[in-house]
């Protein structure tokens, strides 16, 4: 069975973007996804997304992370689905339904509002998520936040100086995150200006996050340090996230087809 798909990136983060409307796919096993994810031999991909009929949105957007773990959020992904649909839409996602209106070259995002409690995250015990009283290797009191998946975020002095290559898997698998977490390195340039590296939770380094910028801001905005619109630069490029009176983040940024394909499903099953 040929399988049609459309390759996209949000600076730099990429996407397998299938869609399951226009055609029947067959149950997408975690084996499946990490080989049509692997770059080499497979299509190659950070994440592979996958959109639905929904009874509560005009879409759902699944998430799948190159290790083959579906997951709630993914905000790069959500600008390129707005992009490929062409038109203001409610998507539904597993962490809730988000708002997608396309914009020059890419999108504007209403996430919702981020959450804060330490159940929320989750952490595996009660705890400050202003101010963790935790540490790796340097690397200590960060914020966690969840913008529909769960994160932290360390604010350093400089985000180059950070082994996140070697820290990222020690702190996205340790007990204290029982869903393991989406891990930020972070820099307050000035009030209105972030520099950010991001290890992800099942896919490593990558060249943005799009819910890490959003949990990032909401982060450094909670502790005071910036203003409530601040840009987020990541190693592909920069997001404006801004925070409203009500507490919903605003992402908004670029989002580009690369080319548009198919595969034999057989060969990746
Ligand atoms: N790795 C994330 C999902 C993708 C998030 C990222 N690619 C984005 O743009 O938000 C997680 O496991 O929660």
């Amino acid at each position: 069975m040929r399988i049609s798909f459309t390759k996209m990136h949000g600076l730099g983060n990429d996407f397998v973007v299938i869609d399951g409307q226009a055609q029947i796919l067959p149950e997408l096993s975690p084996a499946a996804v990490r080989n049509i994810a692997d770059r080499h031999g497979g299509i190659g991909c950070d994440q592979l997304i996958l959109l639905e009929a929904s009874d509560k949105a005009d879409s759902k957007m699944r998430i799948f992370n190159a290790d083959g773990s579906e997951v709630e959020a993914c905000g790069n992904a959500a600008r390129a689905v707005a992009v490929l649909l062409g038109e203001k839409a409610a998507l539904e996602t597993a962490g809730g339904v988000i708002a997608l209106t396309p914009a020059e070259g890419g999108a504007s995002v209403d996430m919702g509002t981020p959450r804060f409690g330490w159940e929320e995250i989750p952490l595996q015990m009660p705890m400050n998520t202003n101010r963790m009283p935790v540490a790796w290797d340097g690397l200590e009191n960060p914020a966690a936040v969840n913008v529909g998946n769960p994160h932290v975020i360390f604010f350093v002095e400089n985000v180059a100086d950070v082994p996140l290559s070697d820290l990222g898997p020690q702190i996205e698998h340790d007990p204290l995150f029982p869903e393991r977490v989406n891990v930020n390195v972070a820099s307050v340039k000035d009030r209105k200006t972030i520099e950010l590296r991001v290890w992800e939770r099942g896919a490593g380094l990558t060249k943005a996050c799009g819910t890490g910028a959003c949990a990032t801001a909401a982060a450094a905005i909670r502790r005071g340090l910036t203003e409530k619109r601040v840009i987020v630069h990541l190693p592909g490029g920069a997001l404006e996230i801004e925070q409203a009176g009500d507490g919903r983040l605003t992402m908004t940024g670029p989002a580009t087809e690369s080319f548009r394909g198919s595969f034999e499903w057989d060969d990746f099953a």
